[in-house]
């Protein structure tokens, strides 16, 4: 118990003592309530009369003779009246009493000492008996709501002990009387001097040692007290009721045991905060309360041995003060190591901003360098595309290469005529024929026997390269029947890898580049076939029912503004590999067997032509690129004697003459860059137009055979050949559309088709007068979807051209709207030359005309008919084996005219007598003269008449000597044109 008290701010007797009381009170009803106030009265008067007594009436002036409990505690409020008692038991217990109202302050209730007055004495007072061991009670209990019998008590123990000392009492005073000991423990520090402070100063006497030895005697007063007041509480108690008593009282007990706790605890917290503050000051007593009723507790707490207390107090203090700042250390420092780390982290962080930044910075030259590089790059690439392509003018726009075939096999007794090969020269040796020895020809390269598909296309490459570039590019193949004209372009029937001709190692190149260069270009490849047989163009992509499925779709066909296509009608069809152009050339060649079947080995009459239209779209400026590539094989060149051949194939041999004639005609035109070229006189010359002039790089690949017996139509094809090889060209020209041109354009094309609207009929219809010259059985017709138009002829297309090119110039809207003058067909000789063509003399550049005045193509009205025979020419320079080493001689034409030329004759009669016998009229009028260079040009060009050594002129077309050598040996060969195997 003294163990728990000395731990605890108050003394658990008391507090069953208060329990008690009030357990009592209550068990007893009213009765017993008035009996114990009476029993208090009489207490507290008997107090009241030995205080009045002890320090006289006056003294005691404020204390009545018989006061109530108010009067009583009134009258002892102020400490003096007690003070003044206790000094008169025991001189000196209290040194200094207050006696004058000196800073009186009113209270509340009237008293008019002051505060501290108050208190001193109380306070003074209570430690004094406290020191003599007698039952105290606390300074509240003067306050109103105080316990004033526990004021009583302390009074009568005063008494007691008065009485025993008067009575000679020595040694230790017991206290066995009547009084509660409600403060028993409690210990109170003496303050003399000071005024009352501090409210800590109680509970930290708790444990002052210096009160044990008063420890036994409190207990047993404590004991007593309460043995009286349980026999008090139980007096008039049954038996029975004590169990229940005892637990009421126990709880009782409790309740107020933990109450007192929470109320002392609580104090005790606030003191300690109060102390934590001002650590720093050893003061701990502050008059900080305001009011006067926590200002009498703080006085009450007297320090009994304020030595020791002070120091364990400091020590406590200190040691926690010590720990406090040991924290506080503890976490200044963790503050300045995370002070350090935040800043650590702050530069950490800032200099990792500046890389970034620097980075960024640094990215950002980089993208600029490569934007810069990339630019650059383009700048280069575009540079490196014009240097190439002005070497590739340089070496020509036209340039020739000639081929030798190698010997058949079963021919091996035969000794070539071809004696050697050096670089681009080849040599001829005539004397196995004639007798006359050798001639050499100049081409810009020669292959002969042994030469391998690659290493023809190696020197053809780079054209293929142009074509992507946006340049027009005509490569075809020129020679006699069974020359080898296929086997350059397509290869042989057995077709492998390695023996793949021009027309698919271009494509596959063609393909590759563009792969290569997709990342700055975007290509788009689409392809045509043509035929063109009998000047009938046919579309091999579409032969009108016989072979409508094809493997791919067609794409929406292009107006011809947009791609001026030469024949914007044909299919047009878009590939993406080089095997969608195998397809499409097996399906081609298909088509054309059809025709062979029905012609019988037609293709070595027609030529055929592969055009491959390129469309690049340059991906960083936008502007559009355009290129078209010719891959021709065209029909034998060979001379057909009028005399051998009749019906279909006179027929066949007149326009393969004449195509021939016109593109000899088109090349002498550019050659001495004539204003006009006359393009319109055939289909073929038509058709490759935008690859034969100075727009356009032209290749040809010249083919002879090695037969001696051959000679007369090799020496001719590589005369025409050389002839070729040294017409210059103007720089190719580059088809580059910039996007505001093409802007243009289309509105110019828009523009075009308004005003053709506006007029109530398309601009196509204008060109109906032309549609009887179509192809008719052969043209195709319009595709399975429907998106087609029948395909229009050639004629037609650069009718309308001219049409238009007339009418931009004139800019006449009525010429526009329809007034233009309607187009002859070409189909009429007559008009074949009207005006365009008048300034062009082509008479002397094909050898020989033969035209049967039966000829059932141009009909018995035809103009012809009737001056074919007057303006037919006999060959007169016959081929002359004897003759010197100018193998001039071996031409045999160099006095007719062509078909057209004749014609355009007819239709103007003053030059007719002009070009007799293939003679210009400069040249009449000066018989030596050698021509002048066009002149000469054309009578380069091989004969298309007979062989004049073979067979003499039959001007009635009778007597046609056997087949020649050249369509013998090939007439049961299936043709290969298109680049497909049949
Ligand atoms: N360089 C060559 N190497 C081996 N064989 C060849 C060569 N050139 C042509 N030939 C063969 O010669 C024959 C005739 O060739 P090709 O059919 O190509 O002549 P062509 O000029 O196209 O005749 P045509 O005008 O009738 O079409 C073929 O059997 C072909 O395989």
């Amino acid at each position: 118990m003294a163990a728990i008290e000395g731990a605890l701010p108050f003394s658990v007797a008391s507090v069953v003592e208060d329990v008690l009381q009030q357990h009592g009170n209550r068990s007893r009803g009213l009765d017993l309530d008035a009996r114990r106030a009476e029993e208090d009265a009489i207490r507290r008067y008997e107090a009241a009369a030995w205080l009045r007594k002890l320090i006289g009436v006056v003294a005691a002036k404020d204390l009545p003779a018989e006061p109530s409990e108010e009067e009583f505690r009134l009258g002892l409020r102020s400490g003096i009246i007690l003070c003044n008692a206790l000094n008169k038991v025991q001189a000196g217990a209290v040194q200094k009493v207050v006696e004058g109202p000196s800073d009186a302050v009113l209270v509340p209730d009237g008293a008019a000492l002051s505060a501290y007055q108050y208190f001193e004495n109380v306070r003074n007072f209570l430690v004094a008996v406290e020191e003599m061991g007698m039952p105290t009670f606390e300074a509240s209990d003067l306050e109103q709501g105080g316990k004033s019998s526990r004021v009583v008590n302390c009074v009568l123990a005063l008494k007691s002990y008065s009485d025993w000392k008067q009575a000679g009492g020595n040694g230790v005073w017991k206290f066995g009387g009547n009084v509660r000991t409600s403060t028993l423990g409690k210990q109170f520090a003496r303050k003399t001097s000071e005024p009352f402070t501090g409210s800590m100063s109680r509970s930290m006497s708790m444990n002052d040692k210096s009160q044990n030895c008063n420890e036994a005697d409190s207990n047993r007063i404590s004991s007593s007290s309460l043995s009286m007041l349980v026999r008090a509480v139980l007096l008039d108690k049954k038996p029975e009721e004590v169990p229940n008593l005892v637990e009421s009282v126990l709880s009782k007990l409790v309740e107020e045991f933990e109450n007192r706790m929470a109320t002392q605890i609580e104090p005790k917290k606030a003191c300690f905060r109060d102390s934590s503050i001002s650590h720093g000051n050893k003061s701990f007593l502050k008059p900080s309360l305001p009011s006067v009723k926590i200002e009498q507790k703080n006085s009450a707490v007297l320090k009994k041995d304020d030595a020791s207390q002070k120091s364990k107090i400091d020590e406590e203090s200190q040691r926690r003060l010590l720990n406090q700042q040991l924290i506080v250390d503890q976490q200044e420092k963790d503050v300045k190591v995370l002070k350090q780390t935040l800043s650590t982290t702050k530069a950490g962080m800032q200099f990792m901003q500046m890389k970034f930044h620097e980075e960024i910075h640094n990215l950002g030259l980089h993208v600029h360098g490569l934007a810069h590089a990339a630019s650059s790059y383009h700048r280069v690439l575009e540079e490196n595309r014009k240097l190439y392509n002005q070497v590739q003018d340089l070496k020509g726009n036209i340039r020739v290469y000639c081929r030798v075939r190698p010997f058949l096999p079963g021919q091996f007794d035969h000794v070539s005529t071809v004696e050697h090969i050096e670089e681009g020269t080849i040599c001829i040796n005539t004397l196995l024929k004639n007798g006359k020895g050798r001639k050499s020809f100049n081409f810009n390269k020669a292959f002969g026997p042994s030469a391998t598909q690659e290493e023809v296309f190696s020197d053809t490459r780079p054209l293929v390269r142009s074509v992507l570039d946006g340049y027009n590019v005509c490569i075809f193949a020129y020679g006699q029947t069974g020359s080898g004209k296929t086997f350059t372009m397509t290869g042989p029937r057995d077709l492998t890898e390695h023996s793949q001709g021009v027309n698919y190692r271009a494509l596959r190149d063609l393909f590759i580049l563009a792969e290569q260069r997709k990342d700055t270009f975007f290509y788009e490849v689409s392809v045509q076939m043509i035929e063109i047989y009998n000047e009938q163009v046919r579309d091999l992509l579409n032969s009108d029912g016989l072979n409508r499925r094809y493997p791919f779709q067609f794409p929406l066909l292009v107006s011809v503004s947009q791609t001026g296509l030469s024949v914007p009608d044909a299919s047009l069809v878009r590939v993406s590999s080089t095997s969608d152009i195998i397809d499409l050339m097996n399906i081609g060649q298909r088509n054309r067997a059809v025709g062979a079947t029905a012609l019988n080995d037609r293709s070595s009459r027609s030529h055929s032509c592969l055009t491959v239209h390129v469309q690049g779209r340059d991906l960083t400026s936008g502007s559009l690129l355009r290129g078209c590539m010719h891959l021709v094989d065209l029909a034998g060149s060979e001379r057909v004697d009028k005399s051998e051949v009749t019906g279909d194939r006179l027929k066949e041999a007149q326009h393969i003459n004449k195509s021939l004639s016109a593109l000899g005609d088109v090349i002498s035109s550019l050659a001495q860059k004539n204003s006009h070229v006359p393009y319109r006189n055939s289909k073929l010359t038509q058709l490759l137009q935008d690859s034969l002039g100075g727009q356009a790089k032209t290749l040809m690949f010249v083919h002879i055979s090695p037969e001696p017996d051959a000679i007369g139509e090799t020496i001719s094809t590589l005369k025409f050949a050389e002839r070729v090889a040294t017409v210059e060209l103007g720089a190719a020209r580059v088809n580059k559309d910039s996007s505001d041109v093409k802007e243009l354009k289309e509105q110019i094309a828009n523009l075009k088709a308004a005003l053709a609207r506006k007029d109530g009929e398309p601009v196509s219809l204008q060109q109906k007068p032309f549609q009887p010259n179509l192809s008719t059985r052969e043209v195709s017709s319009p595709s399975p979807k429907g998106l087609r138009k029948p395909m229009e002829d050639v004629a037609n297309v650069e009718a309308h051209r001219r049409a238009m090119r007339q009418k931009r110039q004139s800019l006449d809207l009525d010429e526009l709207l329809g007034n233009s003058p309607s187009w002859p067909p070409i189909s009429s000789p007559s008009l074949t030359n009207v005006d365009d063509d008048r300034e062009f003399s082509s008479g002397d550049w094909v050898d020989k005309l033969m035209v049967n005045k039966q000829d059932p193509f141009y009909g018995v009205d035809n103009p012809m008919t009737s001056w074919d025979q007057k303006y037919l020419f006999q060959t007169t320079n016959q081929f002359d084996a004897n003759a010197s080493d100018d193998v001039d001689e071996l031409d045999a034409g160099t006095s007719d005219s062509s078909e057209p030329d004749l014609l355009w004759q007819f239709n103007h009669n003053s030059k007719l007598g002009s070009f007799r016998n293939g003679v210009s009229p400069n040249a009449a009028q000066n018989p030596g003269h050698k021509h002048n260079k066009s002149q000469e040009f054309r009578s380069m060009i091989p004969r298309l008449g007979p062989s004049p050594t073979r067979k003499a002129v039959n001007e009635a077309g009778q007597g046609l000597p056997p087949p020649r050598i050249g369509r013998q040996a090939t007439t049961t060969e299936t043709k290969r044109k298109t680049g497909s195997r049949k």
